[in-house]
C-alpha cells in the first residue's frame, strides 16, 4: 500500500505573515493525517518553515543545483539542503525546465545530486497543451521519466518520488479530469515496470495541476495516483488542509 503524499509549492509566493499562520495550521494537521504532508517554501523562509513544522509535517525545498559546491553564485547544493534537515526537493519542475532552460540532462544529474545527498527528489514531468494536442502526451512523458530513472540504481527509487503535471493545467484552473490523469499515471507506472515490476508498484505518482478541495478527492482515488503536487491552493490553509484530508 502506498502512502499518499500531499506537497504544497508555494513557489515564489508567501510572506513572514502567511507562514505565521499557514504553517502551524498545516503542523497540526500533520500530526493526524495518514498522508504525508509537505511544504516547498521559498528557499530564504526554509528554516522558519522547519521551526514551526513539528515533527510531522516535511519540509522540502524547490530546486537545488547538481554540484556539491563551487562558484555558482545564487545557487544551492543539495547537500546543503540535507545538511539543514531538509527532507525533500523538487526537480524538473515545468516552470523551470521553460523559464530557466532546464533539460533532462540537466534534471538528472539534480536528482542524482539530491539522491546521494540523501533526500527524495520529486521529479516533475508533464505535456504542454501543444504536445497533447498532437498526441505526443506519452511520448514527452514517458521521455521526461526515462530520462531521470535510466540514470538512478534501482536501489535510488526508493528516494525518489515522480509529479505529473500537465503544463496546460497548471495555475490555469484547468484541472486534467480524474480520467485523463490516471491514464498518464498508469502509462508512467507500467513504463517503470520495464525497469522492475516491484518498484514500479513502490513508486509514488502524485498528479498536480489546479488541485483544489473541489477535485481532489475525485483525483486521488484513481488507482494510480498517490497524492498531489499543489500550486496556488497551497497557499490557503483550508483549501490545502481539505485537500490533504481528500488524501485520507
Ligand atoms: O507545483 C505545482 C504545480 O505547478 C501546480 O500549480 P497549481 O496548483 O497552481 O496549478
Amino acid at each position: 500500500m502506498r502512502k499518499k503524499i500531499v506537497a504544497g509549492n508555494w513557489k515564489m509566493n508567501g510572506s513572514m505573515e502567511l507562514l505565521n499562520t499557514l504553517v502551524p495550521a498545516l503542523a497540526e494537521e500533520a500530526k493526524q493525517s495518514q498522508a504525508e504532508i509537505l511544504v516547498c517554501p521559498p528557499a530564504l523562509y526554509l528554516g522558519d518553515v522547519q521551526r514551526k513544522a513539528g515533527d510531522h509535517l516535511l519540509v522540502g525545498a524547490q530546486n537545488c543545483h547538481e554540484a556539491q559546491s563551487g562558484a555558482f553564485t545564487g545557487e544551492i547544493a543539495a547537500g546543503m539542503l540535507a545538511e539543514m534537515q531538509l527532507s525533500h526537493v523538487l526537480v524538473g519542475h515545468s516552470e523551470r525546465r521553460a523559464i530557466y532552460g532546464e533539460t533532462d540532462q540537466l534534471i538528472a544529474a539534480k536528482t542524482q545530486a539530491a539522491i546521494a545527498s540523501g533526500l527524495v527528489a520529486v521529479l516533475c514531468v508533464g505535456e504542454t497543451l501543444d504536445e497533447r494536442e498532437s498526441g505526443r502526451t506519452l511520448d514527452v512523458v514517458l521521455g521526461q521519466v526515462n530520462a531521470v530513472v535510466s540514470q538512478l540504481g534501482l536501489a535510488d527509487w526508493s528516494r525518489l518520488v515522480i509529479a505529473y503535471e500537465p503544463v496546460w493545467a497548471i495555475g490555469t484552473g484547468k484541472t486534467a479530469t480524474a480520467d485523463q490523469a490516471q491514464d498518464v499515471h498508469k502509462a508512467i507506472r507500467n513504463a517503470l515496470a520495464d525497469y522492475g515490476q516491484d518498484y514500479a508498484d513502490a513508486m509514488r505518482i502524485l498528479y498536480g495541476g489546479s488541485v483544489k478541495a473541489a477535485n481532489a478527492e475525485e483525483l486521488f482515488t484513481c488507482p494510480d495516483i498517490d497524492g498531489g503536487l499543489v500550486g496556488g491552493a497551497s497557499l490557503n490553509a483550508d483549501e490545502f488542509i481539505s485537500i490533504c484530508r481528500a488524501a485520507n
